[in-house]
């Protein structure tokens, strides 16, 4: 199967009501590269996330993955690993349970990491037969992040995905969300903080629905 190798959004437009909270003429993302989405609360980061995984469809427009072969297919969250930002965790389930759920729900192919060796990588070892409701917020926000990664993603989207961490934790998930995108696979990271810049390849701002053109 032919592998993205971009994700290419055109005219989108979102709107709620009648008010339009996205509008992006042209943006391309490239495999291999870590882009950092900045902007304040309500500028519409989740919004074009969630776009690019496919959970939000455009009023018009389109996003779009492009494929090695040069065919193109709809975003769709079955291609694209979300680290959403309020977690999307099953409480009641264990942190290496919803790890594997996240991988039942793959079609992607390739081989995967041990989730141990997953968990080891976002700092929770010893944790996997933990309740995930009985974790701290910035333990549970790295099951998030592990689930992610535990797929191998050719396309990982996370929004805000450090919110609940200390120093060293962010650091350590930055570093893994770089090292994601430098072994070849595209990653978007939303935040309001614009430390996370320093992690990316290329920084990119929203307002108000709309790309600007601030200055990182
Ligand atoms: N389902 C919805 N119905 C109505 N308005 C919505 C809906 N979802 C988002 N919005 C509005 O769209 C705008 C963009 O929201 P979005 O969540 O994308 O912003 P954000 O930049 O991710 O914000 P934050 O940093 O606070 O998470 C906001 O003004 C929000 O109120």
């Amino acid at each position: 199967m032919s592998e993205v190798v971009a994700v290419e959004v055109e005219d989108l437009e979102i709107r709620r009501g009648s008010v339009q909270i996205l509008s992006i003429p042209e943006l391309r993302y490239e495999v291999g590269e870590m882009v950092a989405m900045i902007g304040p609360s309500g500028s519409g980061k989740t919004t074009l996330l969630h776009a690019i995984c496919g959970l939000v469809r455009p009023d018009s427009g389109s996003v779009e993955l492009v494929m090695a072969d040069g065919r193109r297919r709809s975003a769709d969250l079955l291609d694209t690993a979300l680290v959403p930002q309020a977690f999307g965790l099953v409480a009641a389930l264990t942190v290496s349970e919803n790890v594997e759920l996240g991988r039942k729900l793959w079609r992607g192919a390739g081989s995967l990491r041990p989730v141990d060796e997953l968990l080891g990588m976002v700092g929770l070892d010893g944790l996997s037969e933990r309740l995930v409701r009985e974790l701290s917020g910035g333990q549970q926000q790295r099951v998030a992040v592990a689930r992610a990664l535990a797929v191998a993603p050719k396309v990982l989207v996370a929004d805000e995905p450090t919110s609940e961490l200390d120093a060293g934790n962010r650091e350590r998930v930055m570093e893994l969300l770089v090292g994601h995108a430098n072994a070849g696979n595209l990653v978007v990271v939303a935040a309001h903080d614009q430390a996370i810049t320093e992690y990316a390849h290329r920084s990119l701002a929203l307002a108000d629905g709309l790309l600007s053109n601030a200055d990182f």
